[in-house]
Formats: structure tokens, C-alpha cells, sequence
């Protein structure tokens, strides 16, 4: 039941396809049902009455019942792929939107590749629980009421004898119930992280190749697989059990019509028609039973993925404030400190003025909490620092920094990652409003050759590929952060992959917007010092890198 209330809202969405895809399977249920009854009379009128517009009436149905048939299967599964796609990519997506959300270090430990297949494939599977057995599981209950019925009519001690098989199948569905849904869930495990490892090895095939460890990678994921194997056998081993138990009890409740039924016909108890009446119905029954059986099955595959999606979505979103601002004229910090796992603090009771017309050198040793420092003022880890930071007069935990970030603060990462598109759609990326002649501008201004590209400003990159040097690409993230005209303006190491030359044009360019901005640098490099107002090391954001005594508790 929590499955269905949760999945609910992205099934009923798409009504009409649900709609048509019930009354198409209602509609062939009623053939199904039907088909063995029209049968058995049929036979029966043949050998009581032996008149040839019998056999007429009984094809023409039968042609009829076909050609409905066929159309409405074709619809329903037409609607059913359209429904559970949608539904499935709806799900997706949510899961995704909440996972963009949690705190920038939930994902600190997590292979993103592996929660993506697990997210995938866990949606999938929810939706299509639903979608098959919402309606089935109603459609059964009803079949087995209607069979058990007219069987009851037709012959009672025969199907007296059915009736004990059923606390039988529950027996049987309560035994494997744990083993099923432990090992169900250890085999999806296994299978996640195997496609996620193999991805990475794609991921690092530059790696590979420099270092040429073309067998240790093969190694490693011959290794995985082994333990994906171990878990598939062992899960392979209880499905079959499971089912097996299913093959056994059609077998012994075929044995017990054929034995009785037969002795039946030849008592006079039962019509040669009654009889393939009955076999049918009961054929029927042992169908909905072992539906019920593969229902606990499905039932358990789908609580894993449930619990899955659940534990994502019962983690925390990052703290985000609802305020926001049109404009930033100072950034405060009042006795900051922040640590990543409270055994040292990489900010230790920091306390800064930037204010709007200067610009800001941030220097010092690798690992001395530079670019921690630049996430911190972002708003990246609201939920972790200690003291406050001030935009304006506001504490950054009380602003919405999705919408500050978005409009009025411009990053230039360390190592500038690119979306799959061309060098246009990456310059714009996550900018609404821009003025298109600027865009070419500003790409001259920073030494970036448009010529040198096939397709000029429209060829299209790929982050993986190397048809783009790595100053190349700061200069694209570098244009984007100018196009977007914001108030704070954050490089962090702008320099590291430029000339000479194009490190002059960044400077000429910085001086000439200063005025109306906080310009903050993270820098190793000495020739950028020359243009700031004021420069900081490292050592002031965290003066003693090795007090433990002060490490705060948040
Ligand atoms: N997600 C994280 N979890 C735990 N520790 C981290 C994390 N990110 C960074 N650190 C640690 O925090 C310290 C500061 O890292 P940071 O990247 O801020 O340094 P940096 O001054 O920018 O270095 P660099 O000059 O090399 O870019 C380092 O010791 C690093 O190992």
C-alpha cells in the first residue's frame, strides 16, 4: 500500500493513457473469461444436437472476439508503454531534483554513476509494479470468485478438493519471503556498482592508456563481476526454488482433475463440455495462484527499490534561505570557522570585509582551504560552518542562494567542466538574459580564436573529447562569468592555464569592471597580485592548521 500512495501521483497524471489502458484490460479479461464457456457449450450443442448453423454461430464468434482482441491488445500495450515511460521519467527526474539538493558533501562518498543506475532502475521498477498488478491483482480476485463459482455449479467435490491448496501456496510465500527480498536486494546492490565501476574505467581511459594498465583494469573488473556473480547464483538458486514449489502444485492439481474429473464423466456426474469448461476455469485458478505466488515475489524486488528511493529522499536538502537581493555591495564574515569532519578546522575564526570596487588575491599552500573558503561564501556549506557571513546585512543562511548565485554572482572554477554542446550553449550556460554580440566580444578580448573552430561559435564541444585545450576552456567559463554581468565576481586560479598574454587581457578586463563589483581571486600566481586592492593568504582564513584544541562542534 505505501508503494502505491507513492507512486500514485505519477500514474494518475497521465489519466486519459490510464483510463484507456483499464477499460482495455477489463475488456479482455471479459474475453478470457468467456472464451472457455462459449467452448464447452459449443461442444456440448455439438454432440446433443448436431445442427450446422451451430457450428457457424460459434466461428463468426469466435472470428469477432479475435479481431476485438487483437485491436484492444495493441492499444492497451501502446497505452501501457506510454503511460509507464512517462510515469518512470517523472519519478526519475523528482529523485534527481532532490538529489541536486542535498548538501554538496552528501556526495563526498557516493558514485554518482551508481546512484544514477540505481535511481534508473529503481523507478522503473516501482512503476511498473504499480501499473501490472494495480489492475491484475482486482482482476484476479474477481476471476478466482467467478471461476470458483460456476465450478462450484457445475461440480461441488471437485472443487472442494482445490481448497487446501491455497493456505499451501501462503505457506510456501511466507517461507521465502525474507531470502527473496535479502538476496533481491544484495544482487541489485552488486549489479549498480559493477556498471558504475565499468563506466569509470571508460571514464578514465586516458589514464588508462598513459599508464598503459589495460590488464589491471580488465582485472579489477573481472573481480567485481565475481562477486556479482556469486550474488546473482545465489539469488538465481532461491527464485528457483521458489518458483519450482509453483511447477509442483500445477503438476498435482492437474493429476487431481484428470483422476477425478475423468471418473466423473463416466459416473454421469459431469458433460464432455462441462469437463473442458472446468479444466479451463481451473487452469485459470492455478494461473491466478501463481500470480499471487510471483506477486509476493515482484512485491519484494519492488520494496527494495522502494526503500532505496526512500533513503534518498529522507536525506536532508541543504539549508537555503528563502530572502533574497538584487544587489551586493558587501560580504561580511564575522568569526567563521569551518571544518570538514571536526578533526581540524580548515576556517578557524575568520573575520572579513569584501566590499564592492576592490578586488581580492586569496594566496597560499595547496590544501591551506582556498577554494573551501569560496564554497563556503557560496552558500555550499550552509549546514556546516560556524559564526556568520553577511551579503549586505543579510546571513547568508537566510538567503535563497539558488536565486543569488543564479543572477548576481559569477564562478569561475578551478578546473571549468563543460556540458556537451557547442561553444555557444556552453558561454550561455545558466545565463536567461544576454546580449548575443557580446558573447563574441568578449571571447576576443580574452585571446579566444574562433576561427581555429570548424563551425566557429556553433562547434560543438565534449567535455571527454580534446578538441578544446584547457585554456580554452577556462576562457569559455571565464566569458560566461563576464556575459553574466554580475555584482560578485569569484575566479578561482584563473591563471593557472593562461599566457603571458591572455593573463594581461583577463587583467585589462577586471580593472575596467571593478568599480561596480566584488572581485575575490584564488591565486598561486604572482603575476595577477599586481592588480589587487587587497591580498589575503591562506594563513589568516586558518592561522593554525594543526589546533586541534579549537576544532569547533557544530
Ligand atoms: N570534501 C572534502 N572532505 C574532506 N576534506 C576535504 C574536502 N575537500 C577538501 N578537503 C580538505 O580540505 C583542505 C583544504 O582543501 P582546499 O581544496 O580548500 O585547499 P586549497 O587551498 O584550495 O588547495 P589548492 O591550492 O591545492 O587548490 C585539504 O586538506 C583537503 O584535503
Amino acid at each position: 500500500m505505501k508503494i502505491f500512495k507513492f507512486i500514485k501521483k505519477y500514474i494518475f497524471k497521465y489519466k486519459l493513457q490510464l483510463f484507456i489502458f483499464f477499460i482495455l484490460s477489463i475488456l479482455s479479461w471479459i474475453i478470457s473469461i468467456s472464451i472457455p464457456y462459449i467452448t464447452g457449450n459449443y461442444i456440448d450443442s455439438l454432440i446433443y444436437s448436431q445442427n450446422s448453423s451451430t457450428i457457424f454461430n460459434f466461428t463468426m464468434k469466435i472470428l469477432l472476439i479475435g479481431i476485438v482482441s487483437i485491436v484492444s491488445s495493441f492499444i492497451m500495450n501502446y497505452s501501457y508503454v506510454k503511460l509507464q515511460t512517462k510515469s518512470a521519467i517523472d519519478l526519475n527526474l523528482d529523485v534527481l531534483n532532490h538529489i541536486f539538493k542535498l548538501p554538496i558533501l552528501y556526495f563526498k562518498d557516493i558514485d554518482t554513476t551508481y546512484l544514477n543506475q540505481r535511481v534508473n532502475s529503481d523507478s522503473n521498477t516501482l512503476v511498473s509494479f504499480i501499473l501490472n498488478n494495480m489492475l491484475d491483482s482486482i482482476i484476479k480476485s474477481l476471476t478466482l470468485i467467478f471461476v470458483f463459482y460456476i465450478s462450484i455449479r457445475i461440480n461441488r467435490k471437485l472443487t472442494i478438493l482445490l481448497i487446501p491448496f491455497i493456505p499451501l501456496y501462503l505457506a510456501i510465500y511466507f517461507i521465502f519471503k525474507k531470502p527473496l527480498f535479502k538476496s533481491g536486494h544484495d544482487l541489485k546492490e552488486k549489479q549498480n556498482k559493477f556498471f558504475s565501476k565499468m563506466n569509470e574505467q571508460l571514464y578514465n581511459i586516458k589514464l588508462i592508456k598513459l599508464n598503459s594498465t589495460f590488464e589491471e583494469s580488465g582485472e579489477q573488473l573481472r573481480e567485481n563481476f565475481s562477486t556479482v556473480l556469486v550474488s546473482l547464483l545465489k539469488y538465481t538458486r532461491i527464485s528457483y526454488i521458489f518458483s519450482s514449489s509453483d511447477s509442483m502444485t500445477v503438476t498435482i492439481y492437474q493429476i487431481t482433475i484428470f483422476l477425478f474429473g475423468g471418473m466423473e464423466i463416466i459416473n454421469g456426474g459431469l458433460t464432455i463440455g462441462q469437463f473442458t469448461i472446468i479444466n479451463s476455469y481451473f487452469s485459470m485458478i492455478m494461473e491466478c495462484i501463481s500470480y499471487y505466488l510471483s506477486l509476493g515475489k515482484s512485491y519484494q524486488d519492488a520494496l527494495v527499490s522502494y526503500n532505496r528511493l526512500e533513503k534518498i529522499l529522507n536525506q536532508s536538502k541543504e539549508a537555503n534561505g528563502d530572502k533574497t537581493l538584487d544587489t551586493i555591495d558587501t560580504i561580511i564574515l564575522e568569526n567563521v570557522y569551518f571544518s570538514y569532519d571536526y578533526t581540524r578546522n580548515i576556517i578557524n575564526d575568520f573575520n572579513y570585509e569584501f566590499k564592492k570596487g576592490s578586488i581580492y588575491c586569496i594566496t597560499g599552500r595547496n590544501g591551506t582551504g582556498k577554494s573551501t573558503f569560496i564554497n563556503l561564501i557560496l552558500g555550499l556549506f550552509n549546514d556546516y560552518y560556524k559564526g556568520n557571513i553577511y551579503y549586505n546585512s543579510l546571513e547568508l543562511r537566510k538567503l535563497d542562494m539558488y536565486s543569488v548565485r543564479k543572477r548576481i554572482i559569477g564562478i569561475s572554477e578551478q578546473e571549468p567542466r563543460l556540458i556537451n554542446d557547442t561553444i555557444k550553449k556552453n558561454v550561455v550556460y545558466g545565463i536567461n538574459k544576454y546580449n548575443y554580440g557580446d558573447i563574441e566580444e568578449l571571447l576576443k578580448k580574452l585571446n579566444f580564436d574562433l576561427n581555429k573552430f570548424s563551425k566557429g561559435i556553433n562547434t560543438s564541444l565534449y567535455e571527454d573529447a580534446n578538441n578544446i585545450s584547457g585554456g580554452e576552456k577556462l576562457k569559455i567559463s571565464l566569458t560566461r562569468t563576464f556575459l553574466k554581468d554580475p555584482d560578485v565576481i569569484i575566479l578561482d586560479e584563473p591563471t593557472s592555464v593562461l599566457d603571458i598574454n591572455s593573463i594581461e587581457k583577463l587583467k585589462f578586463i577586471l580593472n575596467q569592471i571593478k568599480e561596480y563589483k566584488i572581485i575575490i581571486i584564488v591565486t598561486h600566481s604572482k603575476e595577477i597580485l599586481d592588480i589587487a586592492d587587497e591580498v589575503i593568504s591562506s594563513n589568516e582564513i586558518c592561522y593554525n592548521l594543526n589546533d586541534k584544541i579549537n576544532v569547533y562542534q557544530s
